[in-house]
């Protein structure tokens, strides 16, 4: 669990969010809230629920990011649903729990690679012995294999070719969901997950060279060295404890309107999610979770409906409220050079894996966010993304000729920009299809 202060979750925020400060401070402290909560001990440890939050924003401003983000930094799961998803026909009430489940996957994922970090340095020393093995035979003498070991570890025997055993992961056996199991759809089950053990795993021969059998055999020993019933463990404690649900279009389902139409009633969804929210258990392949401790981030514009619009035990549980402002020009400039990863630094990066090196001037910032600012007022506001498709346009001449500028700078100005997509701008039919 990260021991990050709330200052200092923000200021990481900070790195790749612009702006928003305060849905940046109510996650920071959802987020500390969770270490405090570790240090208490007895019953009241488990009396302590968490705050969660409900982000109040036109799209494309951040309030996914913010909590992805958030939960990249913390090491912890993270699941994105849309509410409206279990509005479509054919959802039934229990298909929210699904969102459980995959989060305890995501859990697994995190663990796994945390676990095969750990025995990495022990799977390397027994790899390089079975590479020995299958070069000299498990028989040869220690000076044999010492001057081998020797050999290999200068890179002499890259090429020479062996034969090796590895453990056949391509699966044999099919998934299958068990039928009449309670809780309706528990999640696939495979079973040589089942058997698999017991029947000692098959395993497939393989010739191949020195060199590449170095990543097959290191798998293969960080594999044997992994418990599989302590990472499904650790990852149903990592999802109870540190999970955050993020429940994007929540507004949309926020109108109590009695069930009309073929889908399911938008209340009812309130309702079915409800139990995650408020705390109960979820059966999972590799055991029950409860969601008692599950953070969740609940957002969506409320252009139409409002959060009072939301049935009142639901209200309840989402206390805090944060607003997150519509994005403006100097927020766009903000976003395309100062933000790790931005967008202009991909380009740069991309360019020069090309030999292109491009070079923005300081008024083509500027044009960029203006025309991303005049696209989202006459088309439709679609926030930060807006960038996305007008810098993808500037630049396709560019990436299109790459190859054969390989050497040159290409500097990209203000008349640049215009030429490229301000004029195209200023037609909205045609901009409608193209930016
Ligand atoms: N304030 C911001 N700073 C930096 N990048 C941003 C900001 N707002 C949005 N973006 C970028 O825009 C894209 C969309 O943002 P995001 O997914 O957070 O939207 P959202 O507010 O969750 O909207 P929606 O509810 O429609 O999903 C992301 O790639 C994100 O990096």
């Amino acid at each position: 669990m990260t021991t990050f202060s709330p200052r200092e979750t923000v200021t990481e925020l900070d790195r790749y969010i612009i702006g928003q400060k305060d849905a940046k401070r109510a996650v920071a402290i959802a987020l500390r809230n969770r270490w405090r909560r570790q240090q208490l001990e007895g019953p009241l440890k488990d009396e302590v629920t968490p705050k969660n939050i409900l982000m109040i924003g036109p799209t494309g401003v951040g309030k996914t990011e913010i909590s992805r983000r958030l939960a990249k930094l913390a090491g912890a799961p993270f699941m994105k649903v849309e509410a409206t998803k279990f509005t479509e026909v054919g959802y039934v009430g229990r298909d929210v729990e699904q969102i459980i489940r995959d989060l305890v996957e995501v859990g697994i994922g995190i663990v796994r690679d945390r676990k095969r970090n750990e025995v990495k340095a022990k799977a390397h020393i027994s790899a390089e012995e079975r590479v020995l093995d299958a070069l000299v035979g498990a028989t040869a003498s220690p000076t044999t294999r010492d001057s081998f070991r020797k050999k290999l570890r200068a890179g002499e025997l890259d090429d020479k070719e062996i034969e090796i055993e590895v453990s056949d992961t391509s699966g044999g056996m099919p998934n299958f969901e068990i039928p009449g199991m309670p809780g309706g759809n528990i999640g696939v089950m495979n079973i040589s997950d089942l058997f698999g053990k017991a029947m000692g795993g098959r395993q497939r021969k393989v010739k191949t060279t020195v060199k590449q059998s170095h990543d097959m055999l290191v798998n293969d020993e960080s594999d044997k060295l992994l418990d599989m019933e302590q990472i499904q463990a650790e990852a149903l404690k990592l999802a109870e404890n540190e999970g955050i649900v993020f429940i994007d279009e929540i507004d949309k389902i926020a109108n109590r309107d009695g069930g009309m139409g073929a889908g399911v009633s938008r209340e009812g969804v309130q309702r079915d999610l409800l139990p995650l929210v408020e705390g109960s258990t979820v059966a999972t392949k590799y055991g029950p979770v409860k969601t008692d401790h599950i953070l969740f981030i609940a957002s969506g514009a409320f252009h139409v409906s409002k959060p009072s619009d939301l049935l009142p035990e639901l209200q309840g549980r989402l206390p805090i409220r944060v607003e997150l402002r519509a994005l403006e020009k100097d927020d766009f400039r903000r976003i395309l050079t100062e933000t790790e990863a931005s967008l202009i630094k991909q380009y740069v990066a991309l360019m020069q894996t090309e030999g292109v090196t491009l070079d923005f001037t300081e008024d083509a910032i500027d044009a960029l966010a203006e025309v991303a600012v005049h696209l989202n007022g006459t088309l439709e506001n679609i926030g930060a993304r807006r960038l996305q498709t007008v810098m993808e346009r500037v630049l396709d001449e560019i990436s299109y000729e790459a190859p054969d500028k390989s050497g040159s700078t290409m500097k990209i100005d203000s008349d640049y920009v215009r030429k490229h997509v301000g004029d195209l701008a200023q037609d909205t039919d045609l901009s409608r299809f193209i930016l």
